[in-house]
């Protein structure tokens, strides 16, 4: 089993402390792959970095490969970390590096120090670098400077750390939001294959609910901090999907709530 949550809750310490995630019941076996959809705010990114360990619940239990990550000592955490691969949304890739050091920054952890400090200056494993970029259509970027890449070459070169690292569970949030659908097909038949050779689970958020229901056996639909269904793809049918997204809309607020409109009328930015 990879991730086993029971009545887990999550809270934000920022913001208003409303729960983002409510009693989460989950269970994720190694080498599943599913697909997490639901409208924004939903809770999709928050129960990724959760399942990542990187966002400590406020009640319920959490068991990462057997283990309750937060009973753990952190050094032991961290290396419990360390099997899994959280891709966030927008990487937070160093702006003037190197796509190629930027790449190779997944193996770090097994490297010695020694090691790692000569790969700064001159690279030690161009060549698996170049096959994980060539696998997500950036062979040619090797040696491009991170900050001159697209928003969806950076979410690729993101993704191609991912193939370097040793992790047993994929956490992606979004790794499409920015590509072209033949594109968007492409990287997520690579994260699929990938994790299927290595036997690793993947857990994908999407906002693209077709691509969801053709590429993942298995669709959670989360709203409001809540799984409103976990569902075999065959099950879930065009009215679930509509439920799920139902109301979504934009709020029309008149003015910022601690302003009045008297404030506001007179400068009030000053
Ligand atoms: N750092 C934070 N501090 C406070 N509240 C947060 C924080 N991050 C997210 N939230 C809140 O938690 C809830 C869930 O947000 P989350 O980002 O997990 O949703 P999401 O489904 O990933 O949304 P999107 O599809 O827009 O990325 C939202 O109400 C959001 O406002």
């Amino acid at each position: 089993m990879s991730f086993k949550l029971d009545k887990l809750t999550v809270r934000h310490l920022a913001g208003s402390q409303a729960a983002a995630l409510h009693a989460l019941d989950l269970d994720v076996q190694q080498g599943e792959q599913l697909a997490l959809i639901g409208p924004s705010g939903a809770g999709k990114t928050t129960l990724l970095s959760t399942l990542a360990c990187a966002h400590q619940p406020a009640e319920g239990a959490l068991s990462v490969f057997g283990l309750d990550p937060w009973a753990l000592p952190q050094a032991v955490r961290h290396r419990l970390r360390a099997r899994l691969f959280l891709a966030p949304q927008t990487p937070p890739l160093p702006p003037r590096q190197r796509v190629v050091t930027a790449v190779l920054a997944a193996r770090l952890p097994g490297w010695s120090l020694g090691r790692a400090l000569r790969s700064l200056f001159k690279p030690v494993e161009p060549d698996a670098a170049f096959e994980a970029l060539r696998r997500f259509g950036l062979g040619d970027k090797l040696y491009a400077r991170v900050d001159r890449l697209s928003g969806g070459e950076r979410q690729r070169c993101s993704l191609a750390r991912l193939l370097l690292s040793n992790a047993e569970a994929f956490l992606v949030d979004e790794p499409i939001s920015a590509l072209d659908p033949a594109l968007a097909r492409i990287t997520l038949a690579t994260l699929q294959e990938e994790a299927a050779a290595r036997k690793a689970t993947l857990v994908c958020s999407l906002h693209q609910v077709d691509m969801a229901r053709v590429h993942f056996a298995r669709i959670v639909g989360l709203r409001d901090g809540r799984i409103v269904f976990d569902l075999p793809r065959e099950q879930v049918t065009d009215a679930m999907i509509a439920a799920l997204y139902e109301n979504e809309r934009i709020e029309a607020y008149p003015h910022p709530p601690h302003e009045t409109p008297e404030r506001i009328a007179v400068g009030a930015c000053f």
